[in-house]
């Protein structure tokens, strides 16, 4: 479970005040797979961000009671000098996990070849994204948290291997999901809410966030 009581954030433009959230309270509960709809520059990663514990409410709480990914495409943990399979290792030691089943998962699941143990740095950005990817589903979490806005990888294989993975990944787990697309969260969500003036209007079905996401567009 994640929990927000009354969190409010918001950034200083030098102009004006920015607002992604105003004293919020809401939760996502196990099994109960969230997504968030929002336009452009809302504030849909400020929240993700929020979850995952990289960035602070101004005020409020958050609680999680559950094991929460990284936002899927997240490289703050990853060292560009090192290769992939270095920090792999490194990164399934910082979770407790066998280092050898981490490095041969995510070789398998990325695909890069010989570039799986070149350094990250020599990576165009699709092969960045698919070894983010590939990292986030060999660790088993109880939240997933993905950002639509995150850079895409455009290989066919990959995204039919990964999409297949992460399918089987969340028969058991939960996802929050943001996005501007509607169709995105159809394919993944239990409840939808809609991010409006630093408010999450939450529904039980995606219709009805549409609803709402559709009458203020
Ligand atoms: N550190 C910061 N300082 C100032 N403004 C910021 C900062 N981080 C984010 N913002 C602003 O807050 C708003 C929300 O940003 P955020 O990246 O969360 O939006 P988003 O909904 O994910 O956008 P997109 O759909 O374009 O990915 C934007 O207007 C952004 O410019």
């Amino acid at each position: 479970m994640i929990e927000f009581q009354g969190v409010s954030k918001s950034f200083w433009t030098g102009t004006q005040r920015k607002v992604i959230l105003d004293r919020a309270s809401f939760r996502v509960d196990l099994g109960r797979s969230l997504g968030i709809l929002a336009p452009n520059g809302a504030g849909k990663t400020t929240i993700i961000n929020m979850m995952a514990g990289l960035e602070k409410p101004d005020e409020g709480v958050i609680r999680k009671t559950s094991r929460v990914s990284f936002p899927l495409g997240f490289m703050g943990g990853v060292n560009g000098k090192q290769s992939a399979k270095e920090n792999c290792r490194y990164i399934a030691r910082l979770y407790g996990l066998d280092p050898d089943y981490v490095e041969s998962f995510c070789r398998w699941v990325c695909g890069l070849g010989e570039y799986f143990d070149m350094p990250i740095s020599t990576y165009s950005s699709g092969m960045r994204s698919r070894f983010s990817f590939s990292l986030l589903l060999s660790i088993e979490f109880d939240i997933y948290l993905i950002d639509e806005g995150m850079p895409a990888a455009s290989d066919v294989e990959f995204n039919r291997k990964a999409g297949n993975l992460l399918k089987e990944r969340l028969q058991n787990a939960t996802v929050v999901i943001v996005s501007h697309s509607p169709q995105t969260l159809q394919k993944f969500c239990d409840s939808a809410a809609v991010l409006r003036n630093g408010r999450l209007y939450q529904f039980d079905t995606l219709e009805e966030a549409k609803r709402l996401y559709d009458y203020t567009a």
